[in-house]
């Protein structure tokens, strides 16, 4: 009698549990994979935490172009067919989710209002428009030339040893910081470096949408340079430039009730981390595969263009391929959406079928899927510094940058920053590497996975001289 009620109680929970299980998919993913877990609460994330890379090209191996992912309750749904980008990107009931994202790795939410005008009014005048951008060059040239002034005199001629990631973090930070942010002190910027090295270090972590105690608990030192960084960016410089200018003036000016100092501070911390986070790594692949590809050929063809050309940037083809060609290996960013819909939005899909959004679910492409598709890009993993030279337009499936409403708006200026280094590399600097081992070479840092770009695991011996002129 008691072995039959047991039973029987087995047995509804069973089917309870399994029924439940299935309803639960039913309502909400009808006809798509919510890929199975084993951790309750947590869902994928340790999976995604350890190496999000793998785990979603392994997913899509098994399941297809889409796929649903649970990360501690959050959906997130895979759709990484690239023929189905447009039909996410341009629904009007998507919007981009980088808000709440914004909020937990600076601790500044920003109303979607507000996105719009920064993305239609103030990153098209000041970052893109020609004389704008033109000036914000020069700052950053005229930056950079001072420091390497600087570090000339301190012993002419000689070789000096270095990391080459090393080199790549001295040539930018000063240069693009004071460039952009203004006039700011040898110390101060030495203390701005430092807080913006240890909170960049774990900022893979606070790009996961965690909890702010879960950083205050176990990133203590990362959430307190990011804070220390904010302060340092609240004050405001002389020969800040017109970007920096006209993002204040908004803040302060139209929105100066909202925006509390410590708040305009956050939002220059988003620049600031924005303009170097991705583009020291980038400069530091770029001169990798340069230094290690074909003997250094590749810098003798882009040292003859640049004796073709002048220094005029718009006119360094071959820099702009082997920076694109770059970028397609080593950009990895999620490209994220969702709706506020209360009954979510539908998408109609390229091959006819349907996927139904629910609010507050996240669409996710993965740009890095068709970077390395080799129907686009035939031997994917091979670096070919003149891929992109003969094309007219870049190809659609080719977005480091981003897409649509919320794209890099920065993407002019780091190329002219990326081919003032190569100007000087060509004219002013010999750079070789020092003991290089083909089995040590740098690889991705599995963790920092959807970031902007991959980090590099290690860095490289260089040393580098300066040529008598
Ligand atoms: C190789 C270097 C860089 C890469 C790969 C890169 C990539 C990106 C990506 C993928 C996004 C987000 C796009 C999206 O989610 O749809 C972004 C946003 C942004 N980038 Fe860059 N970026 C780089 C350099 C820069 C630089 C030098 C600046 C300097 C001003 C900059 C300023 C920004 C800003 C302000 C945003 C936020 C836009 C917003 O308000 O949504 N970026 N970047």
């Amino acid at each position: 009698m008691i072995v039959t009620a047991i039973l029987t109680f087995f047995i509804i929970g069973v089917c309870a549990f399994v029924l439940n299980i299935n309803w639960k998919t039913k309502r909400l993913y009808t006809n798509y994979t919510l890929i199975p877990y084993r951790i309750p609460v947590l869902g994928h994330l340790l999976d995604f935490l350890k190496d999000a890379n793998q785990f979603i090209f392994d997913n899509f191996a098994k399941y297809g172009s889409i796929f649903t992912a649970n990360i501690c309750g959050q959906h997130f749904t895979f759709l990484l067919d690239v023929h189905d980008l447009l039909t996410m990107t341009k629904n009007p009931s998507l919007v981009f989710s980088g808000s709440e994202m914004v909020t937990t790795i600076f601790g500044s939410h920003i109303q979607e209002d507000i996105a719009q005008v920064l993305h239609k009014t103030i990153y098209p005048q000041t970052l893109q428009r020609a004389d704008a951008l033109n000036a914000l060059t020069v700052r950053f040239v005229e930056s950079f030339h001072q420091s390497l002034e600087k570090d000339q005199m301190s012993s002419p001629e000689e070789w000096r040893q270095c990391g080459l990631f090393d080199l790549c973090h001295r040539f930018i930070f000063g240069a693009s910081t004071r460039a952009l942010f203004g006039d700011i002190e040898d110390e101060e910027l030495k203390e701005l470096e430092t807080n913006f090295v240890t909170f960049n270090d774990k900022f893979y972590v606070f790009s996961r949408g965690l909890p702010v105690w879960f950083y205050k608990l176990f990133y203590r030192s990362a959430y307190q340079a990011r804070e220390k960084g904010i302060k340092l960016l609240i004050k405001q410089r002389p020969n800040q430039s017109e970007f920096i200018t006209a993002a204040r003036e908004f803040y302060e000016g139209k929105h100066g009730d909202v925006f509390s100092p410590t708040d305009v501070g956050a939002r220059m911390m988003i620049f600031f981390w924005a303009s170097l986070g991705n583009t020291i790594p980038a400069t530091f692949w770029i001169l990798y595969y340069l230094l290690t590809t074909d003997k250094g050929r590749i810098l003798e063809i882009l040292r003859e263009e640049i004796l073709t050309h002048g220094e005029n940037m718009n006119e360094m083809k071959v820099a702009d391929s082997v920076i694109n060609e770059t970028l397609r290996l080593i950009g990895n960013v999620f490209l994220m959406r969702c709706t506020y819909k209360e009954d979510g939005t539908t998408l109609d899909l390229h091959d006819g079928r349907q996927l139904h959004i629910h609010p507050k679910d996240l669409v996710c492409y993965y740009p890095t899927i068709s970077h390395y598709d080799k129907s686009v890009f035939p031997e994917p993993y091979k670096f070919q510094y003149d891929r992109f030279l003969h094309l007219n337009k870049l190809p659609g499936s080719y977005m480091p940058f981003g897409i649509g409403k919320s794209m890099c708006p920065g993407r002019f200026f780091v190329r002219n920053e990326v081919k003032t280094i190569l100007i000087t590399l060509v004219k002013e600097i010999e750079l070789e590497l020092v003991d290089f081992n083909y089995q040590q070479r740098p690889r991705f840092r599995k963790e920092c996975v959807g970031t902007g770009v991959m980090v590099p695991d290690r860095d490289v011996k260089v040393r580098y001289r300066f040529k008598k002129q």
